[in-house]
């Protein structure tokens, strides 16, 4: 069935949908809503009708047959019994083959050992490198003379006996005699672990050799080096086809990890000669799987050559918003669901990557639930949202001074509606109310007033970056920084209120999203950008040392990107980070999802604000924003001060790079240019920087007698440990603030 079929239309009630592609849920990124797991039936419930008890033994027996570990996994499952029977008739198949190879092998492997043993090549070799060759010229003459008068009588010996044999046996000896020898050259010719000489030096196309050969897959995981010489795999599933591709698991050999696997896709793939963007790694987790345990899977073709799929939000009738919004596939294809309630997105790119079709994707699951309410603001200014305005509770579509001052008041009157709810959620009873959290049934109660509210910015660099002064509780700020702090104050507070924050941008830098705001943006996507380190900037610290960088992607790839869900709902759920293509929504269907947006709020009586015709502007309480925010405005002065206090030597060396770290001119600083700088000693230098996240490295650079290896950091990692440093400073702060 495709992920289109399993989307299914929502009941009109409003009630949560059955859940039908929960079947795809290992599929699927997205961990259930919370209304999932409320309603999820508990397997070990006894029902009324439970199978009478005559039955109970063999279920009993097949759920010990179907977990144990030590039934292998053909016997557990029919489709892989099915595959081991085919594999088996193949072998079967190809064994003639097989063997007259390996007949031949031997030939070759014999007659070898013969030449080198009638030219006593090891005696010759040895003289030759003693240099003694004119020496022992006459010996191993001699001795070669010796060994062809062996080789001679050796074989008048064998014809004299296969004459004898032949006349008191007959022709049928010759045959037995044929067989036993062929069998002992096929012995002296089959593939072994590092057999000198029997692998040709070109090897073929590998791609899929590995599937009919696990020896292939051995040697491109030594290749690789994710596995030593005289390590070696244990296939738990053989190579099974799934979709367009090859599904392999293996475990490794003790104390290797699949994280380091996933790390290293790249040499893996260039070992199976396959691009990278073809091979899929993932571990395998829970019961069935542990740490050493790797599931791979290897696509024929680049998985996202092929046309893009169509939004399934096209075909229903409407959406829940609690439920994960369909946003893309996997590469194998499987459906990926993106978490929206309770968590905050942020998405970067760089231009026409398809951050905005992204964007309005998550939207969309949004818009079709007619209880959510949403503000949208398009500093794009272009007509990409246009279609949002009939179904927005507010909507701006421009890049002046007004839109940023429009956008300020729109996030102080959503500080004050979160204010207000935990004041509210605080009165209600614990039945309505179980923790001071929006549940599923309060937004969707309109005497509460309490429904899931999107705030939506494309291109938040625009406001982000705006240098407008404005005044914010006695203080003067620029508008981008209040910007700033009042989105970080609402993604931090909001989600639990029902508020969720999608906010794209197409500069990912540092400069642009202050840190404490990226800090407390639970899920990102990030589509193509220019390196690594913009890369980490969406998806977080050390993530392209963990195997996940956007720049890799390629340009081509319109909507493929990287995709890290929210922390605490991805539980249970396998890899830290997934590459999806999202799926494909071009204006008309968009404007079909606003309009159908619309229709909905209509019927359900939800049409407000600006889509209702009522903009009348927020009811804004400034001063009550400033308050709240102000409290972030100390622990912002506490960020400047624990800035100044960037533990030694770090503050020193970014205090020495500070130019070179803004413009990254040069990526790499000599450690003797820094400790001759700072007149510091270089072991104790060395060691504090190590203790601070920083590890040397060795890069060839121009000195005065030209071009040497030196010891020295990249830039990058001097940059990562400081902005390390500030952020746990500003975590520090904050726990300080809560607990406060
Ligand atoms: N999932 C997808 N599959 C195929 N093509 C896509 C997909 N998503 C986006 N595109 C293509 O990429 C183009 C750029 O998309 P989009 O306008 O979202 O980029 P953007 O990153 O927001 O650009 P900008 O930063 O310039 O606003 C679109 O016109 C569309 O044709």
């Amino acid at each position: 069935m495709s992920a289109e079929q399993d989307v299914r239309p929502i009941p009109e009630s409003g009630e949560e949908p059955v859940n039908g592609e929960t079947a795809e849920a290992g599929a699927s990124l997205a961990h259930r809503s919370p209304a999932d797991l409320v309603n999820a039936p508990v397997d070990d419930e006894p029902t009324a009708d439970a199978p009478p008890s005559r039955f109970r033994w063999a279920r009993r027996v097949w759920a010990w047959w179907t977990r144990s570990p030590r039934i292998p996994a053909v016997l557990k499952d029919r489709a892989q019994f099915g595959q081991a029977i085919k594999d088996a008739i193949v072998r079967l198949l190809r064994s003639p083959l097989v063997y007259l190879r390996a007949v031949v092998r031997g030939l070759v492997a014999a007659v070898r050992w013969w030449r080198s043993w009638v030219r006593v090549r090891d005696y010759r070799e040895a003289a030759e490198q003693a240099e003694k060759l004119a020496d022992k010229f006459r010996e191993i003459r001699e001795l070669t003379l010796f060994r062809w008068k062996v080789t001679g009588v050796a074989a008048v010996l064998v014809a004299a006996a296969g004459l004898v044999i032949g006349l008191v046996w007959g022709p049928g000896a010759f045959w037995i005699a044929g067989g036993l020898v062929s069998v002992a050259l096929a012995v002296l010719g089959r593939r072994k672990d590092g057999s000198p000489g029997r692998r040709p030096t070109l090897a073929g196309p590998r791609t899929l050799t590995w599937t009919m050969d696990p020896q292939v897959l051995v040697d491109a995981f030594r290749d690789a080096k994710l596995i030593g010489k005289d390590e070696t795999l244990r296939l738990v599933e053989r190579a099974v086809r799934q979709g367009d591709g090859w599904a392999v698991t293996v475990d490794l050999p003790a104390t290797r990890k699949a994280a380091d696997v996933i790390k290293n896709r790249e040499a893996l793939a260039s070992a199976l000669a396959v691009d990278e963007i073809q091979l899929v790694v993932e571990r395998v987790r829970g019961s069935g799987g542990h740490a050493g345990r790797v599931a791979m899977w290897v696509a024929d073709d680049d998985p996202y050559a092929a046309p893009p799929v169509r939004t399934p939000l096209l075909t229903v009738s409407r959406w829940d918003a609690w439920r994960p919004v369909p946003f893309g596939r996997d590469a194998r294809g499987r459906r990926i669901d993106l978490p929206l309630v309770w968590t905050s997105v942020l998405m970067g790119a760089i231009p026409r990557q398809g951050k905005t079709f992204a964007a309005r994707l998550a939207a969309a699951g949004l818009l079709l639930d007619p209880h959510t309410r949403l503000y949208v603001a398009d500093f794009k200014a272009g007509k990409d949202w246009e279609a949002a305005a009939k179904v927005a509770h507010r909507f701006m579509s421009g890049d002046d001074a007004d839109d940023v001052v429009a956008l300020i008041d729109w996030l102080a009157e959503l500080v004050a509606e979160v204010q207000g709810r935990y004041r509210r959620m605080r009165d209600l009873d614990d039945a309505t109310c179980p923790e001071s959290k929006v549940t599923p049934e309060m937004s969707r109660d309109p005497s509460l007033n309490m429904s899931i509210t999107a705030v939506i910015v494309d291109e938040v660099q625009v406001p982000l970056e705006h240098r407008e002064p404005v005044d914010v509780a006695g203080r003067t700020l620029t508008a981008g920084e209040y910007v700033g702090e009042l989105l970080t104050w609402l993604a931090k507070k909001g989600p639990a209120a029902g508020i969720v924050l999608i906010l794209a941008t197409q500069r990912p830098d540092t400069k642009t999203i202050p840190s404490g705001l990226r800090a407390v943006l639970g899920s990102r996507f990030a589509l193509r950008v220019m390196d690594w380190r913009d890369s980490n900037i969406v998806l977080g610290e050390q993530m392209n040392t963990r195997g996940y960088d956007s720049s890799r992607l390629l340009s081509s790839h319109k909507g493929v990107g990287i995709l890290r869900p929210d922390g605490e709902t991805q539980a249970g759920v396998d890899a830290l980070a997934v590459t999806v293509r999202t799926y494909y929504m071009p204006n008309e269907d968009w404007q079909a999802v606003c309009r159908h947006g619309r229709t909905l709020r209509e019927a359900a009586g939800t049409l407000t604000g600006h889509a209702a015709g009522r903009d009348t502007g927020p009811s804004v309480d400034r001063s009550a924003a400033a308050r709240a925010v102000g409290s972030r405005m100390a622990r912002a002065e506490a960020e400047r001060v624990q800035q100044a206090e960037t533990p030694e030597p770090l503050a020193s060396v970014a205090a020495y790079l500070a130019d070179d770290l803004d413009t990254r001119q040069r990526e790499f600083v000599p450690t003797a240019e820094l400790t001759a700088a700072l007149g510091v000693e270089p072991t104790a230098f060395g060691t504090r920087m190590r203790e601070l996240g920083c590890r040397p490295t060795r890069e060839r650079v121009a000195t005065a007698e030209g071009v040497r290896q030196v010891r020295g950091y990249l830039l990058a990692d001097i940059a990562a440990a400081v902005e390390a440093a500030r952020d746990s400073a500003v975590w520090d702060a904050e726990v300080i603030e809560d607990e406060s």
